[in-house]
């Protein structure tokens, strides 16, 4: 009997209507024969909302305490939907994250699943049910409650269908797959049929709307994952390891990613150690950075400029100012206001002449670029947000991605 995992993002069960309308859909893969776990994420915007009223009662709110806080979104959808089938007349039955055995790191608000032990789930399944595993969550080895991080639905479903060797995950979510740029931004994006991990890998870690980690999951445990919409039946997105770069010889897709933060250690003396020492600190407390460009100046000191997401501005200026002063640096600089634009393509790879083209193309738009990054199969650039989704259309046109 084929073993599907699905998953339905908080869009897909944002209201009870919904919430009925996916469980007819999870209802007829049953009949069709297949056994089914479904991983669910918090309806609508619960997560946000919860954040939200953390912080009116406190300024900084203890990160145990808001996991546990958080944990409680996906516990809701998850019991919901399960009456729902039940309603529907299927043997269904829900479990959190550490019923289901998800095992995780204790990093708070970024948990990462260190082992999964399947084998309540698989009981269930034997018995013949539907198992609905709340996602985003599971548990430490000292029993705590943690969260994977934004968008962690993503990783617990792929996580299990790996622990579990399903066939496939489904991840079904408000547009009908992975597209060339955020639908919501270029009208004219086309909807990619198949991309390989390594590909959605960089469009999903540089703003394409899936947990990263459940794409580098899923390439190393051989998932395949298919996204498509939960409100209609149009074929999705399937990412696999298949042979689909065959012919491929431009950029697959813009990622977009307005959460982006710029700190700037000026005028630090040069040597040996100097960004070991700043970052090791960053590292310490997880927060991850991303462009990093350093520039020694003629008098021996150097300016080194990095990006954090937004959110973890103020931590990391915190832990940089105090390194800074340490290290004999002028002063450190933030700004909030940035966002990065990407071109990602394993067509690029090896292909020179991408890189000026980007850059012609921004420069005809009037964006100024502030920083560059780039991977084989990536340029990225930072830029003012006021003019991200303006980059991305303009790039999505000038690399011709509206046309197939
Ligand atoms: N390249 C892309 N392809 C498809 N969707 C994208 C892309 N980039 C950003 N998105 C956005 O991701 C959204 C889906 O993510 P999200 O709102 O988290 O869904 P869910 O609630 O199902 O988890 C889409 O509505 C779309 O606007
Ligand atoms: N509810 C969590 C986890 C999640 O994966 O959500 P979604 O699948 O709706 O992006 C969040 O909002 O981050």
């Amino acid at each position: 009997m084929p073993l599907i995992v699905q998953k339905y993002g908080g869009s897909s069960v944002a209201d009870a209507e919904r919430i009925i309308n996916v469980a007819k859909r999870i209802g007829a893969v049953q009949k069709s024969g297949a056994a089914v776990v479904v991983v669910v994420s918090a309806m609508g915007d619960t997560t946000d909302e919860l954040i939200e009223l953390a912080h009116t009662i406190s300024h900084e709110p203890h990160a145990r305490e808001m996991d546990l806080l958080l944990s409680t979104g996906e516990l809701v959808s998850s019991t919901l939907l399960t009456m729902a089938l039940r309603e529907l007349g299927h043997e269904a039955i829900s479990l959190s994250g550490p019923q289901a055995g998800i095992r995780t790191d204790t990093s708070f608000g970024r948990a990462r699943i260190s082992r999964i032990e399947p084998a309540r789930v698989r009981r269930e399944l034997d018995a013949g049910r539907i198992v609905v595993v709340a996602g985003f969550q599971g548990i430490t080895a000292e029993d705590d409650i943690t969260t994977l991080g934004r968008g962690g639905s993503d990783t617990t479903a792929v996580a299990i269908a790996a622990a579990l060797q399903a066939d496939r995950c489904e991840i079904y979510t408000d547009v009908e797959g992975i597209y060339t740029a955020d639908p919501r931004i270029v009208s004219g994006a086309r909807k990619i049929d198949e991309v390989g991990y390594e590909e959605m890998l960089e469009l999903a870690s540089l703003g394409a709307k899936m947990h990263p980690r459940s794409i580098e999951l899923g390439g190393v445990y051989r998932v395949p994952i298919y996204v498509a919409s939960s409100f209609s039946d149009t074929p999705g997105t399937l990412i696999h390891t298949g042979n689909q770069m065959e012919d491929r010889i431009k950029v697959t897709g813009i990622a977009y990613n307005a959460n982006v933060a710029k700190i700037t250690v000026q005028s630090v003396p040069d040597r040996p150690g100097l960004a070991a020492a700043l970052f090791e600190p960053l590292a310490e407390a997880s927060i991850s950075v991303d462009t990093i460009v350093q520039n020694t100046g003629g008098d021996k000191s150097t300016d080194i400029s990095f990006t954090v997401s937004r959110t973890d501005l103020p931590a990391a200026v915190r832990l940089v100012e105090g390194m800074a002063q340490q290290l004999g640096a002028a002063g450190v600089v933030s700004s909030a206001g940035l966002a990065a634009v990407s071109i990602v393509g394993s067509g690029m790879q090896n292909t020179p002449g991408y890189a000026s083209r980007m850059f012609r193309l921004l420069a005809n738009g009037g964006v100024n670029i502030d920083m560059i990054t780039t991977s084989e199969i990536r340029i990225s650039c930072i830029i003012d947000e006021s003019q991200g989704r303006d980059a991305v259309r303009l790039l999505h046109e000038g690399f011709q991605l509206d046309r197939s």
